[in-house]
């Protein structure tokens, strides 16, 4: 699989801490990739550095071969570098099928289309309506998006970032706060993704992340301590270590 994502040596201070310590790692195309590591280890700090909400102190992001630093976050975006729940924020008042219309439009030139033809208005709807559908939300397409549940949201949150057709999602904790029935729905939805793109997700539910991830990198006190296949993971003892045997699926857990 070729090479999509390359961090390296990534550095971020916040005055004397390091929450990225020269962490390196890569995502290779069409896997699943799992970032995982205890709390306060600096997961979403990483995250924030690779979406461009975060300006790295050193070291360097690259995508599909390209040097990341000056791309802002929008250019990552057209660039199919996409995070859930960052550039398209929902719109609590509006329909559910209106925050996809306009995440669409977005995607298509912004306010040049509000001027559009019938016809592109037609291609507009039927792409935001098959997203629903995708996201699990074709039922409550006329809801204001803030009626929805916590579950909910989060669906519609990761059917916005479809609407720009990513080549990397990222996903900063899609099951947080959601009871059994709605992560294992969050699941399939993550099953179906897989196989259009590429996914980055950083998640503390382990059952979740070695049913999900091809590869999975851990991070501890900012550096990437481990990195390959979950089988890799699961026996590799400084990970075990860092999570004191607790959180690690036995390997007759395993998928
Ligand atoms: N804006 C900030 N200013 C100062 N310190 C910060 C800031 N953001 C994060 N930190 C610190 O950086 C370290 C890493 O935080 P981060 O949120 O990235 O960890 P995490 O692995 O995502 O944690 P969790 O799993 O608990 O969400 C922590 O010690 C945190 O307190």
């Amino acid at each position: 699989m070729a090479e999509l994502l390359r961090v390296q040596g990534l550095v971020k201070r916040f005055g004397a801490l390091r929450a990225t310590d020269e962490a390196s790692f890569e995502v290779l195309e069409g896997e699943v990739h799992a970032l995982i590591g205890p709390n306060g280890a600096g997961k979403t700090t990483l995250i924030h550095q690779i979406a461009g909400s975060l300006r790295p102190d050193g070291g360097c992001i690259r995508f599909r071969g390209q040097d990341l630093a000056p791309f802002d976050m929008a250019a990552r975006v057209q660039a199919g570098l996409v995070r859930s729940h960052q550039i398209t924020s929902v719109f609590p008042r509006c329909s559910v099928l209106d925050n996809l219309v306009l995440a669409v439009q977005t995607r298509r030139g912004g306010a040049r289309q509000w001027w559009q033809a019938r016809r592109t208005q037609i291609v507009v709807m039927a792409e935001a309506e098959a997203l629903a559908q995708k996201v699990g939300l074709s039922s409550q397409l006329e809801r204001a998006a803030g009626s929805l549940s916590h579950a909910e949201q989060r669906q519609l949150e990761i059917g916005l970032a479809l609407a720009a057709k990513p080549r990397l999602l990222l996903l900063d904790e899609p099951m947080a706060g959601m009871g059994p029935d709605e992560s294992e729905h969050m699941l399939e939805l993550l099953q179906l993704l897989r196989l259009n793109m590429t996914l980055l997700l950083v998640e503390h539910d382990m059952d979740a992340v070695f049913r999900l991830a091809t590869r999975i990198s851990v991070l501890v006190g900012g550096r990437v301590i481990a990195s390959g296949t979950p089988e890799h993971i699961r026996a590799h003892a400084g990970v075990r270590e860092a999570y004191l045997g607790d959180e690690m699926p036995a390997a007759e857990d395993a998928a």
